[in-house]
């Protein structure tokens, strides 16, 4: 089933276009990830697919009463407010108590509804953004750079949680990584951008092939060099990863 598909999209900053013509869909249950260097339009798209961005061109189309849970790149709290992590699970709509220590308790952090936002650790307070995305039971999880800070155990951990959630609530999942060992295990698509969508491919199917594992290892480097790239366009002012300059930028990998 279709949650959300995106038609010719254009999207710009104060005139200057972050994304052009770009196709986008996702479907019930499914795990896509977003990857593509600095500046190159993901958390753009991210923003305009919650309709928090409004599209220049092109149409969003979202299946009738689609829950979408957001959880933010960056979300800066002033470190002064005496907001505790109960308080801020019931912004902006109040929550019984019970729904936001049942929603920590979801996300592995009990009894902390009494603590400070401002003195969370960095894992907490990305687990604290997840329960407060969660409360909605959504059917699609955005998550934007949702482990950036967090040490490669936590990220691990963080990611694992996600699994658990699409399991346990059937939701698809869209999220912007530079994980790559974490999108190539994880991910059922993969989408790269660089303000426009250069490539997609399933990961697995990629890392299994032997021309890529004889040029790159099973490690992570490289990785998405190897995704199906149609160079039927040019890149003027990117250097990022999967979208141009790898050495393999023309390899089509066998399945
Ligand atoms: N509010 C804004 N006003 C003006 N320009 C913006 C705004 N937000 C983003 N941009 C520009 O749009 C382009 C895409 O930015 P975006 O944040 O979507 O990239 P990104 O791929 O998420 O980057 P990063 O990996 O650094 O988070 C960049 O050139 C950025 O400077």
């Amino acid at each position: 089933m279709r949650l959300l598909s995106l038609r010719q999209a254009t999207i710009r900053h104060s005139g200057t276009p972050a994304l052009e013509g770009v196709d986008f869909h996702i479907d019930k249950g499914e795990i896509v990830t977003i990857l593509g260097p600095n500046g190159s339009g993901k958390s753009t798209l991210l923003r305009s697919l919650i309709g928090a961005l409004p599209l220049s061109s092109g149409t969003l189309d979202r299946a009738p009463g689609l829950r979408i849970g957001y959880v933010p790149q960056k979300l800066h709290i002033d470190p002064t407010l005496p907001l505790t992590v109960r308080r801020f699970l019931s912004l902006p709509k109040r929550i019984p108590n019970a729904v936001a220590e049942a929603a920590l308790d979801d996300v592995g952090l009990p009894d902390l509804g009494d603590h400070p936002m401002a003195g969370l650790s960095g894992g907490q307070f990305q687990r604290v953004l997840l329960a407060r995305a969660l409360l909605i039971r959504p059917d699609l999880l955005i998550l934007d750079e949702a482990t950036q800070g967090l040490d490669q155990p936590g990220s691990a951990a963080f990611y694992q949680k996600i699994e658990q959630v699409r399991a346990d609530l059937g939701c698809a999942v869209l999220m912007v990584s530079h994980e790559l060992h974490v999108v190539m295990a994880a991910s059922d698509r993969v989408i790269c951008l660089n303000g426009h969508v250069c490539c997609e491919g399933a990961p697995a199917q990629v890392a299994s092939a032997p021309e890529y594992q004889a040029l790159f290892g099973t490690g992570t480097h490289g990785t998405l060099a190897l995704y199906r790239h149609e160079h039927d366009h040019s890149h003027d002012h990117d250097h990022g990863p999967g979208c141009d300059h790898g050495p393999a930028e023309h390899g089509h990998p066998q399945p």
